[in-house]
């Protein structure tokens, strides 16, 4: 039971409404610009999993503290279980086998079969590391430190798969998929995985919702049947074979649609935001005592999702961004004095700027939210950009949407689901640089690339596609296993659950003091523009 209230309580502080880390950490930490609300110097910085809860109670003077600090990652990386509401619910064999006699479809209801032989299910003890470098000291370069020594604590997530015994009996299981947010590449290879693999294990109830979250409450939007002939092709495209929306119907809404259709699986792929709806869902499930199991499969180009090496789309995104700054560099380069623009999604995360410079090759000046920057003035982008053309004659500029927001007018605009829209960084540096090489009468031709949507709208690549196609399995896994309120992601090359709360609490985001950001700077030749 405490796990379930422990998930209802955070799901009152979902991502919109929870202070930033930064408030909530410890005096180990110290903002390394006093004008930035995100740079956090990583000295000795609490793990970036890290809530208000736990880091604000640790006393290292205690002798026991280390042990308390695992004690209590272990009950908040706990994950709820529909036992917790429900004691009494029976566990049976399952009936994921590979091993199968009979064709999927001929299972026959309440018949299932046990292979004693067959070792392919995951242990409910079976654990994967949540980090793996012991950090000598807080002056390493990315170190996450517990306490001041950097004292090494293991941490231990739940490993994702199949297990021996499920809690749902496949002849009684209606399950839906419902895709929000905005679009991102491998959207349809997860929705087919997810078909695919609850037909296994003898699921015939299977629907998509259309439009998002808004699919559960409009009248007109029908739910649209899945089975795997249905999905067989979809991954050969982009988008989401359901559709997806912003906004929608409160959680109460949501839930009466649950009861009133008798869905008792729900798989939610989305980003902070449909993450932050599925475990209101989950807790009110709870609290109406459904047996519902509510899955969550991260969906973000922008990589902003805690504790997951990487979400899907993002590599896709990657290679997609990175032919964009190959043709602002050909641009460039064939110009006389040629400056290259390009802007990359990312809200309040530059990790596609980042990686699609790394990746490219071709990029001068890489801005991304989490660190701080100036246009003008003798330090600013401006400046160093007549440097590059006086050197070497062209440069390329790679900008997330979310950098410099402060140079910019707050457009006090808010989309359907209360995300700020922010005014448009690479037109507004196209125009600066326009107006400063115009002012100092020094010749310049600046060509603005703003490929966004194309990315975003790509169908996954080779190794989206297997991610993807992972998660997808292990969602429904995790569901028969009879888990709720969690979600599924990549941990050191591994698949873990986790409790929907910890990998929400705050976006994810670039850290300044990594070596993959020293190892950027280090590409591109840039200095500080501060
Ligand atoms: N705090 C919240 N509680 C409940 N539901 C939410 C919350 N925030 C957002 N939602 C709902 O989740 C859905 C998607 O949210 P949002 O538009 O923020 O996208 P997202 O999941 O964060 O994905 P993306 O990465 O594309 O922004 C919307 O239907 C929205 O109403
Ligand atoms: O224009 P839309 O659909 O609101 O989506 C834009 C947002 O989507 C994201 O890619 C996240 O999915 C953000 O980087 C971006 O701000
Ligand atoms: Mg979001």
């Amino acid at each position: 039971m405490a796990s379930i209230s422990h998930a209802i309580t955070a799901t009152t502080n979902p991502y919109l409404n929870l202070p930033h880390p930064a408030q909530t950490r410890s005096s180990i930490l110290r903002l390394s610009h006093s004008n930035s609300r995100r740079v956090i110097k990583n000295v000795g910085v609490f793990a970036e999993h890290s809530n208000s809860t736990s880091t604000s109670a640790i006393d290292f003077n205690d002798p026991d503290w280390k042990i308390k600090f695992q004690q209590d990652f272990e009950s908040r990386f706990r994950l709820p279980h529909i036992t917790d509401i429900f004691p009494d619910s029976p566990p049976i064999p399952s009936t994921f086998c590979l091993k199968m006699r009979t064709p999927i479809g001929k299972n026959i209801p309440g018949h299932y079969s046990l292979d004693e032989e067959w070792h392919g299910y995951i242990n409910n003890n079976d654990r994967v590391l949540l980090k793996t470098i012991n950090y000598s000291s807080p002056k390493s370069a990315g170190a996450e430190c517990i306490d001041p020594n950097c004292t090494w604590v293991e941490q231990w997530v739940h490993r994702a798969g199949p297990r021996e015994k499920i809690y749902y009996k496949p002849e009684e299981v209606k399950a839906a998929i419902v895709t929000c947010g905005g679009l991102c590449p491998g959207l349809n290879d997860v929705i087919r995985q997810i078909v695919i693999t609850l037909e296994i294990y003898g699921v015939k109830k299977i629907v998509g919702i259309p439009f998002g979250y808004r699919g559960f409450s409009d009248k007109e939007l029908t739910e649209v049947p899945l089975s795997r002939k249905v999905v067989q092709n979809i991954h050969l495209s982009g988008g989401s074979l359901l559709g997806v929306s912003r906004g929608g119907p409160g959680v109460n809404d949501i839930v009466d649609t649950l009861e009133e259709r008798g869905i008792n699986m729900l798989f939610v792929l989305g980003g902070n935001g449909t993450h932050a709806g599925a475990n209101a869902i989950h807790s009110e499930c709870c609290k109406r005592l459904l047996k519902v199991s509510v899955i969550g499969v991260p969906k973000t180009i922008d990589n902003d999702i805690l504790l997951m090496d990487k979400t899907f789309g993002f590599d896709t995104a990657v290679e997609e961004a990175q032919r964009a700054i190959n043709s602002a560099y050909i641009e460039a380069h064939s110009a006389y004095h040629g400056i290259g623009v390009v802007k990359l999604m990312g809200r309040s995360s530059g990790f596609i700027a980042m990686q699609a410079s790394l990746s490219s090759g071709q990029v001068d000046v890489c801005l991304i939210p989490e660190v701080p920057f100036n246009l003008h003035g003798p330090h600013g982008v401006l400046r160093h950009l007549q440097y590059l053309l006086e050197m070497k004659g062209s440069a390329v500029v790679c900008v997330a949407e979310g950098a410099g927001q402060n140079l910019l007018q707050n457009t006090n605009a808010k989309d359907a689901s209360g995300n700020i829209v922010f005014g448009d960084i690479g037109v507004y540096i196209q125009q600066e640089t326009k107006k400063y090489f115009k002012e100092i009468g020094v010749h310049a031709d600046v060509k603005y690339i703003d490929p966004t949507y194309m990315i975003r709208a790509c169908r996954a690549n080779a190794s989206d596609g297997i991610l993807c196609t992972v998660l997808g399995q292990n969602a429904v896994h995790g569901a028969f296993a009879g888990y709720s309120g969690i979600s599924v992601g990549l941990c050191n090359t591994h698949y873990a659950y986790f409790p929907i709360p910890e990998v929400i609490s705050h976006p994810r985001l670039v850290d300044p003091n990594s070596r993959m950001w020293h190892r950027c700077l280090t590409s591109t030749g840039q200095p500080d523009f501060i």
